[in-house]
């Protein structure tokens, strides 16, 4: 396992690594964005991939809610969706509409446009950021670097854009699950290639992202989703900690403690007391407060954060959102979520 000496503050690897600490670490997932006004007005000025893939841009976001919130990790600011680009698919990122990918995959030959690239050729950009933030923090705190899991870039890259049910993409799975299985491991061998760059470059943690494996039932999520996670997390996980988030996917904490991960992200619709005895006592879990409940009135988070992190007990566990943290939270409230957790005394 590599560790960085020079962090000042390595709760979360600690944590990770199943170490005491002195207390719970706290980020929020998608901590760089949009309900941050110094991130708005860099918004207005560039294009979101410019803004990807400008190393000087990534790094000076991705340290915005290091510098003003007070988060214990910064997490790289990317996209998921930079794979497929790598890849060779046109992605585009529409306001207010989230993601377009104007050719999807739905036959063979739509599979042969696409490749498992040389990801140091077509994703340098990510790792020179990586580069430049690790230099840039200089050990005030972790770096996260992350990738989507398998089967969610396939949702995107196959439905085409965003959906709540990802129907197509589960058609083309049922239909043609030889095609679907193709690609999943296309962008499998990618990812592991990704996240090995991302760690050489210096990312000191990696999250692997699967926002719709709750889509799958639990047979399902094995066969499309978790096989593939499982290669991930076996390639990365002695060289650093690696999390796993598949929301709403509860039901497979087990299969997910037994790939070898050392954190499990869950979300709040499952109690931590039972995420705790699915996901077993050697791994951490993070989460898992509902990302909605920071528009309550600051003394409500307060009281709803102890409640959390009592709930969780002390040690084993990463104080985060249950999903990406929404654009209309005021700042006020995402640093009082996190003021909460760090000041909180264990009985
Ligand atoms: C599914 C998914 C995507 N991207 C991501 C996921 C997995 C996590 C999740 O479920 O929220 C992951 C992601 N996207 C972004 C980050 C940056 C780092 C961080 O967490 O702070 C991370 C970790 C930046 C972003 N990625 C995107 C933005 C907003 C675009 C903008 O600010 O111009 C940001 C800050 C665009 C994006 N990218 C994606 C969507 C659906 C959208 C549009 C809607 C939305 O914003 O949530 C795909």
């Amino acid at each position: 396992m590599r560790r960085d000496s020079n962090l000042k503050n390595d709760l979360l690897v600690r944590t990770l690594l199943g170490e005491q600490t002195e207390r719970t670490p706290v980020w929020m997932m998608r901590q760089a964005g949009r309900y941050l006004p110094e991130y708005i007005q860099l918004r207005e000025k560039y294009s979101f991939f410019e803004r990807c893939k400008t190393p000087e841009l990534a790094c000076e976001i991705t340290l915005q809610p290091v510098d003003i919130v007070g988060v214990d990790a910064a997490i790289l600011f990317s996209d998921i969706l930079v794979v497929p680009e790598a890849m060779g698919m046109e992605v585009q990122l529409i306001e207010k509409l989230g993601p377009l990918l104007p050719q999807p995959i739905k036959t063979t030959q739509d599979l042969n446009r696409i490749c498992v690239p040389d990801v140091h050729d077509r994703l340098h950009y990510v790792f020179d950021a990586i580069k430049l933030i690790k230099k840039e923090l200089n050990g005030r705190v972790p770096l996260i670097g992350f990738a989507g899991a398998p089967w969610t870039l396939l949702c995107y890259m196959v439905q085409g854009k965003g959906s709540k049910t990802f129907d197509e993409a589960k058609g083309f799975c049922y239909q043609q699950p030889e095609l679907a299985h193709q690609l999943l491991q296309m962008i499998t061998d990618t990812t592991i290639a990704y996240l090995k760059g991302q760690i050489a470059a210096g990312a000191d943690v990696v999250q692997v992202f699967d926002s719709w494996g709750g889509l799958l039932s639990k047979k399902d999520f094995e066969i499309f989703s978790l096989q593939y996670i499982r290669q991930i997390v076996a390639a990365v996980n002695d060289e650093v900690p690696v999390i796993i988030f598949a929301k709403g996917a509860w039901s497979s904490l087990p299969e997910m403690a037994a790939a070898g991960a050392h954190g499990l992200g869950i979300d709040w619709c499952i109690e931590p007391q039972m995420a705790r005895q699915l996901a077993g006592n050697n791994v951490a879990l993070q989460g898992n407060f509902d990302p909605a409940k920071l528009l309550s009135p600051i003394p409500v988070i307060e009281k709803e954060v102890k409640q959390m992190l009592q709930a969780f007990g002390p040690g084993k566990h990463i104080a985060n959102l249950g999903h990406g943290i929404l654009p209309n939270i005021p700042v006020e409230h995402a640093k009082a979520f996190v003021n909460t957790v760090k000041e909180y005394c264990f009985q």
